[in-house]
């Protein structure tokens, strides 16, 4: 027997890369039985045929993580891409990501890419989330910009890349490993995808220990999981941490008295974008609950 990890899962076949390279695996039908799918991601012992060189999944090791769409296990990290501009930065965006890999409980980069395009505006940036305490890398695929910090930071993890389109996150992928080729470029000269023609998420070996995933992370950014408006600020890291010193224990830092956390907002301690995008947050949270 012999262990491995899938990469790819095409109708049944599972590509399993072992020590000794790739193997073509079936699934034993035990799995069906008990309702269990092997994913892309699944760490498998398997066992190989002496003949050819296909194999059979015997035992799917217990997962760290799942995530549903797409559809992958042991998702370790997840680098949450935006960029300065083209398009221009969006936090509500970026803090609607964040909360999705807190949620999943992944580590967490923020990567600021084309910082070629405002070099001032991407660092200031990264003060403000490196504050906050999230890891930012500001990176530059075009003037090869924090490529090898990057590089350093996808060891020994299972890595998914998200963001909205067009930020640059294939160009990164590429940019790590030159033998990667996906396609980049304006989203009206990229091949239609996704929707239409079926996608096989796959995971591409960055080299030994080091794989991401070749499709992006989080293509819903429902947060129905967040099930009542108390519960958003554990995804606001300093919401929580000045949130501690409000007058009411039940505080959702609204219209309540004695906030710490608008104090902290007015005095330029907490980013007031963060602070709004919280509050919308909110109320998408307090309509949830209506119906
Ligand atoms: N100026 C600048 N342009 C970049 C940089 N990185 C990527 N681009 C350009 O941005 C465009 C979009 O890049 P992609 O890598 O296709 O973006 P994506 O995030 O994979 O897009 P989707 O596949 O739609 O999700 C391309 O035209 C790239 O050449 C960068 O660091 N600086
Ligand atoms: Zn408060």
């Amino acid at each position: 027997m012999v262990n491995g990890i899938i990469i790819k899962g095409i109708g049944g076949f599972y590509y399993v890369k072992t020590e000794s390279g790739i193997v073509e695996c079936r699934a034993r039908g035990i799995f069906r039985e008990e309702k269990l799918t092997p994913l892309v991601g699944d760490k498998v012992k398997i066992r190989i045929s002496d003949e050819d060189n296909t194999g059979y999944i015997e035992e799917i090791y217990p997962r760290t993580s799942q995530l549903l769409r797409p559809p992958v296990a042991n998702i370790t990290q997840a680098i949450i891409v935006m960029s300065i501009k083209k398009p221009d930065i969006n936090t509500w965006l970026l803090d609607r990501f964040l909360i999705m890999a807190e949620h999943e409980k992944l580590e967490i980069i923020i990567c600021i890419n084309k910082s070629d395009l405002m070099p001032e505006k991407a660092l200031e940036l990264k003060t403000i989330y490196e504050n906050i305490g999230y890891r930012v890398i500001n990176t530059s695929v075009v003037a090869g910009l924090g490529i090898d910090e990057l590089k350093i930071a996808l060891d020994n993890n299972i890595s998914v890349f998200a963001g909205p389109s067009g930020v640059g996150k294939s160009s990164l992928l590429n940019a790590v490993n030159r033998n990667f080729k996906l396609e980049t470029g304006d989203v009206s000269t990229k091949t239609k995808r996704g929707k239409h023609t079926t996608r096989h998420v796959e995971l591409l070996e960055l080299h030994d220990n080091a794989f991401v995933l070749d499709s992006p992370g989080f293509s819903s950014l429902n947060i129905d999981f967040i099930e009542e408006e108390i519960q958003l600020k554990n995804y606001f890291k300093e919401i929580y941490k000045y949130g501690e010193n409000c007058r009411f224990i039940s505080c959702l830092h609204g219209n309540e008295p004695d906030c710490e956390v608008k104090k902290q907002v007015e005095e330029g301690n907490i980013f007031k974008e963060r602070y709004e995008n919280y509050l919308f947050f909110l109320e998408e949270i307090k309509n949830i609950r209506r119906y």
